[in-house]
């Protein structure tokens, strides 16, 4: 691999014929295209192989390492897109803010975000800080030849609540208290992840990303009146301030049935659906003109290939159906990301078997 990282980015890859891209722009893919979240990871034995040694978050700012672990599930899969190996902490990092990535846990933030004065103290990234990120993507878009690479971020509701939460949460209390005690504290710290999200993902674009995707994966734990009223504002300000780059948007979160229609309005081409609303139904709350991506449980990889083969074969017969009701596209993908056990050879044959649908 040639790792001059340092090149000035070219212009923007054209891969009109892409699957991936070619399905979200509402043309008839030459295969049906398949990507999974996550893809990139544990359940790869060339993953562990060579993290072995190296911190998460450390892994993150290494462009070589970046590329290398972006490509493996490229080359095993044979997926129709790439999704750059990064974190959604990897903006708060690199603007300074204290936390790691503990394993088997997720992301640790040594000083939890409680107070006004916590959220006027908070740093917003500069590009500069993420630099190893783009020169990651400059590389990428070298060795990718024909593979879309997808960029992302964490959405502002998603960040807020680890800065919060001080960690993960099931209930996510301590978020929704400070959301609703403090609403004016609230949308301050919403509009400052909000803009540390939008010079994350356009430094990405810059770089030459092909599309990007925006994980809500948290944002499922709202009525849809709170999601209206406390998250769809700011994420809807990173969705317009990153469309004049002209590259699909995707919109993902996790347990968000009752919220597809507003997370749609927030200005994504296509909208990530999780495994719980089959797409036949999805795309009636989603919106017509719309694409949707997904949506495989990620557990029912675990039982057995003929369970998995039952699952991809509905999956893409409901797709078919959302086509015909009004979806503007349809990318395969699982209902969340893949899950660190999961047997890779099942997804490589999950790919051959959507691929042959
Ligand atoms: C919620 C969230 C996080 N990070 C992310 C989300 C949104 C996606 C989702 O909802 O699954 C985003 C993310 N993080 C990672 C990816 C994979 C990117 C790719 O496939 O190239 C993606 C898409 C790498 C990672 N991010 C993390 C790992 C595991 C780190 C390791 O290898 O030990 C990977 C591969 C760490 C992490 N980071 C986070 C969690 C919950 C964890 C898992 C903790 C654990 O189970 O060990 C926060």
């Amino acid at each position: 691999m040639n790792a001059e990282p340092h090149a000035t980015a070219p212009a923007r890859r054209e891969l009109p014929d892409a699957p991936f891209l070619a399905a979200i722009a509402g043309r008839a893919p030459s295969r049906r295209p398949v990507w999974f979240m996550r893809q990139a990871g544990r359940s790869l034995p060339e993953y562990r192989k060579i993290r072995a040694g190296i911190g998460m978050l450390d892994s993150c700012f290494r462009p070589d390492l970046v590329a290398e672990i972006t490509l493996q599930p490229v080359r095993r899969h044979d997926v129709d897109a790439a999704i750059l190996f990064s974190d959604i902490v990897v903006p708060l990092k690199a603007a300074g803010i204290d936390l790691d990535i503990v394993a088997g846990t997720g992301p640790v933030v040594a000083q939890p975000v409680r107070s006004a004065a916590d959220v006027a103290a908070l740093p917003i990234l500069t590009a500069d800080q993420v630099e190893p990120v783009a020169d990651a993507v400059r590389i990428l878009t070298r060795e990718l030849a024909g593979t879309p690479l997808i960029g992302f971020a964490g959405a502002p509701f998603t960040l807020a609540s680890y800065l919060v939460e001080g960690g993960p949460s099931r209930n996510h209390e301590k978020t929704k208290a400070l959301m609703r005690s403090d609403p004016a504290t609230w949308h301050a710290l919403l509009d400052a992840l909000a803009t540390t999200t939008i010079t994350f993902l356009q430094a990405q674009l810059a770089a030459g990303v092909d599309a990007v995707q925006v994980f809500d994966s948290w944002a499922g734990a709202l009525s849809l009146a709170d999601y209206r009223e406390y998250v769809l504002p700011h994420s809807t300000r990173v969705f317009d301030a990153v469309s004049s780059a002209g590259v699909p948007k995707i919109h993902f979160g996790v347990g968000t049935g009752e919220l597809l229609g507003a997370m749609g309005e927030a200005g994504a081409d296509v909208v990530g659906v999780d495994w719980r609303i089959p797409l036949d139904d999805a795309v009636h709350r989603v919106g017509g003109g719309k694409v949707l991506q997904g949506n495989l449980d990620p557990a029912v990889l675990f039982a057995g290939w003929d369970a998995v083969e039952a699952e991809v074969r509905r999956i893409t017969a409901e797709a078919d159906r959302a086509l015909a009701a009004g979806a503007r596209g349809h990318v395969f993908n699982l209902g969340h990301g893949v899950l660190p056990d999961t047997d890779p050879e099942i997804l490589t044959r999950v790919v051959s078997l959507v691929h042959s649908l």
